[in-house]
């Protein structure tokens, strides 16, 4: 039986899910304007839809699996749960004035029209606010509604900040972060769960990669201790002699976001040559 998953159609999401099932090395035959296709060595069929409607194919059973922004799960899914956070497609729901607007607290907004094109999650923030006001859907270009009169706030998306910024608009309240996630169905069939384990095992896997690399560096042998604490590794890292007496060679990885901080220990603990790799996949 094969897993059906939902991937968006063409947009944000769309890119980085495709090479994310890649990396699983998943591949796919994929007609440009094909709406579904099958992976040709693992037991996946994907459905490309719009992000919007997937939370309501995900309820209805009839895809098993999504790729999907975090944020639609709150705005129109509140049943689906979240497998994986995939790390990309980073952004905020925020609510957002004008920069003339002299904004202190939430309370600024009562009574005042609110555009969106997230209604429900608006309206759950300001409930929980105890705030009412009014609100305005509109599916696009949300940032242009205080400009144009339609409305006094908007809350929408926001990533680098530059549609609010070139829309004379300033972010006032961060309701939700958010990324891509794997979302499953709540009608998930039992008799998947083997495929979404063995999927979610190769995800993960990748993930982990992406978070790491893989360092070798040469040093004198009287360094290699304070190196070794340096850069501990997932056990321990590889000590390996060089042809020149004294010196050894170091394997390790090392996580991402702490790469610059560790290079910087590492040169003046004594290390040299240090080259440093990406890594494919990593299985703990
Ligand atoms: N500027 C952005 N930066 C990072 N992530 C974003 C940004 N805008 C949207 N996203 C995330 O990507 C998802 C998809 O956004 P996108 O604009 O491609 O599609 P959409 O308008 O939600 O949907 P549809 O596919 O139904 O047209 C959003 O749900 C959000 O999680
Ligand atoms: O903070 P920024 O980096 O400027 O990103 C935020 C913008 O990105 C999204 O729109 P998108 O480009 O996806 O267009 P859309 O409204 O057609 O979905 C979102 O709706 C904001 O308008
Ligand atoms: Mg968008």
């Amino acid at each position: 039986m094969k897993l059906k998953i939902a991937i968006q159609k063409s947009g944000r999401l769309h890119d980085e899910s495709l090479k994310l099932l890649k990396d699983c090395g998943i591949s796919i035959d994929n007609g440009r304007d094909q709406l579904k296709a099958s992976a040709k060595n693992f037991p996946l069929e994907i459905y490309y839809l719009r992000n919007g409607d997937i939370p309501q194919y995900l309820k209805d059973g009839v895809v098993d699996c999504a790729i999907i922004g975090e944020n639609l799960l709150i705005e129109k899914g509140e049943d689906i749960r979240i497998l994986e956070k995939l790390g990309f497609s980073k952004c905020r729901v925020s609510l957002a004035v004008s920069k003339i607007f002299e904004y202190d607290t939430i309370m600024d907004l009562a009574g005042k029209r609110i555009a969106t094109s997230y209604p429900v999650t608006t309206a759950k923030y300001l409930k929980e606010k105890g705030i009412e006001a009014e609100l305005h859907i509109i599916n696009g270009s949300v940032e242009i509604a205080p400009n144009i009169g339609l409305a006094d706030a908007i809350c929408d998306i926001v990533s680098s900040g530059s549609t609010l910024f070139k829309n004379n608009l300033k972010e006032v309240e961060v309701i939700m972060k958010s990324e891509a996630v794997l979302a499953a169905s709540p009608k998930l069939p039992d008799s998947l769960s083997e495929v979404l384990r063995n999927f979610r095992f190769r995800i993960q896997s990748v993930l982990k990669g992406r978070d790491y690399r893989y360092v070798l560096l040469n040093a004198p042998n009287d360094k290699l201790q304070e190196i070794i604490r340096i850069l501990p590794g997932m056990k321990s890292p590889t000590v390996l002699p060089l042809a020149e007496e004294g010196w050894s060679s170091i394997h390790s990885v090392v996580k991402q976001d702490a790469f610059w901080e560790v290079i910087d220990n590492l040169k003046m603990a004594g290390a040299e040559g240090i080259l440093v790799c990406p890594i494919e996949k990593m299985v703990l």
